[in-house]
């Protein structure tokens, strides 16, 4: 039985700022992160945006442009590391936002929760939803991924932000692509980046931290939660080289496969934090399993190599072109990577019938996920109503001093009115059972 990928659907933060803005404005070189780290524009989220409403829009899009009927969805797994609530999940808000929009009571039977594993949590919930439906045939499920990027002004992150949510449709007999059976993990529990609980004293809180709504009301030790993680963005890359690697030849030992592995596979799909983060990680792998025909003591020169240079521009370069775009979604970032890659091949009218994708997926903390999948026949038509960079065109643009306001939480109203889509419409300050609940509207 084939099992994979029926249908996907995106929604990305309505605003961006050009990375030349920023590159200029904190005195980088820009040649820097857009040649070296292959970053266009960074997707920022307006006033009224948060990872629910990411989803929501998403998970919108999914259900009407496929028409999909919710009373038959078994599942709604979400995948996040940007969840607003300890206890409630964002699956939670999901079910009741789509009975708001469709009918009460449509989605009663259907499980939903959130599965969190820094950028692999999606991943996690797409193979968790791959083995219920090889044993419920029938079952209909959906996985969402949602997140924001978000790093402290003037970091070394700050230019791979980024914000937004791809929805899917798993099934079996999918339309775009079936998943092969072996799935290879390779974890080790690490500190390479994390979103840690932190007891601080008032003083402390600066910058974007500094929400004039609720700083008056605290005591002077406080434990805050903050969106932007503690990270070492040298390491975490090594932790991501170790971890991949581990998988890939685990996945390769698996399936007794004779020869190169990646040869096999038309496409990569890897985790893209940025676009070229998957291309400066892999020439260890290419090194290694080229059967000692590339010497691996000097990856530098294999990554400088005719031969490097060929392979990132056939099996890498087109999962890239939608992240350079968009920055970073973590749990979203390998499933915008797959629309990227069809998205292309789609325009460059391609075959990619019955061709292999190769899955490298990376979480901080840290763990990758190595899998294949094969392309059905049906895929065309099911990625064109996504119109992947028709709509991405179509983001509006921030001036700094905007996106510094917005980062800082000061930015008091909306930036771009909402068309068609969820907005975050309140959170309750007054009513003490209700405080913290979060409210969310349709806008026609
Ligand atoms: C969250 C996860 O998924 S974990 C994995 C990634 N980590 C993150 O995303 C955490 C947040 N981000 C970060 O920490 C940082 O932004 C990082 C790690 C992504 C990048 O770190 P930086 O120190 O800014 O850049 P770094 O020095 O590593 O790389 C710059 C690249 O640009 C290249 N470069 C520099 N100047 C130029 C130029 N003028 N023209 C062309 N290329 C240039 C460099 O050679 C280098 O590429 P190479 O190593 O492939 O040769």
């Amino acid at each position: 039985m084939k099992i994979g990928i029926d249908a996907l659907a995106f929604n990305v933060a309505s605003l961006h700022l050009p990375i030349a803005v920023l590159a200029e404005k904190r005195n980088i070189d820009p040649e820097k992160l857009e040649k070296g780290l292959g970053l266009l524009k960074m997707t920022f989220p307006d006033v009224h945006q948060d990872s629910v409403v990411f989803a929501a829009n998403a998970l919108t899009k999914l259900v009407e442009e496929h028409r999909i009927d919710l009373t038959q969805i078994c599942r709604i797994y979400v995948g996040s590391e940007s969840g607003i609530d300890n206890s409630k999940p964002i699956a939670s808000y999901l079910s009741a936002l789509m009975e708001q929009k469709y009918g009460d009571g449509l989605l009663q039977n259907c499980d939903v929760v959130d599965f969190t594993f820094a950028c692999i949590g999606g991943v996690d919930a797409l193979q968790n939803c791959f083995d219920f439906v090889r044993l419920n045939p029938d079952a209909q499920t959906i996985v969402v991924t949602t997140d924001r990027a978000k790093y402290d002004l003037g970091s070394g992150g700050e230019y791979t932000q980024g914000a937004g949510a791809v929805a899917m449709l798993v099934k079996a007999n999918p339309r775009i692509i079936a998943f092969d059976t072996h799935w290879a993990t390779d974890t080790k529990g690490l500190f390479d980046f994390f979103k840690p609980y932190r007891t601080i004293s008032k003083t402390e809180i600066t910058g974007s931290d500094q929400n004039p709504e609720w700083l008056g009301q605290l005591e002077q030790q406080i434990e805050i939660h903050k969106d932007q993680p503690v990270f070492d963005g040298q390491y975490s890359n090594q932790c991501y080289m170790d971890r991949t690697r581990g998988a890939y030849f685990s996945l390769k030992k698996q399936l007794g496969f004779q020869g190169t592995l990646y040869d096999s596979w038309e496409n990569i799909i890897m985790h893209l934090p940025y676009a070229f983060q998957g291309r400066r990680m892999l020439s260890e792998i290419f090194a290694l399993d080229s059967d000692g025909k590339i010497d691996t003591s000097d990856l530098k020169s294999v990554a400088k190599s005719d031969a490097y240079q060929k392979f990132v521009a056939q099996k890498l370069a087109p999962a890239e072109k939608a992240s350079s775009l968009v920055g970073n979604l973590y749990t979203g970032s390998i499933f915008m990577a797959l629309l990227s890659a069809l998205s292309v091949a789609l325009e460059n009218q391609s075959v990619l019938e019955g061709k292999t994708f190769g899955f490298l997926a990376y979480g901080s903390g840290s763990k990758s996920k190595v899998f294949q999948g094969e392309v059905q026949t049906s895929w065309r038509e099911a990625i064109a109503p996504v119109n992947l960079f028709e709509t991405l065109a179509k983001s509006q643009e921030l001036n700094f001093e905007t996106y510094e306001k917005l980062h800082k939480k000061e930015q008091q109203t909306g930036v771009k009115n909402p068309k068609s889509e969820w907005v975050l419409d309140r959170i309750e300050n007054d009513n003490p059972v209700l405080m913290g609940a979060r409210y969310y509207k349709w806008i026609d």
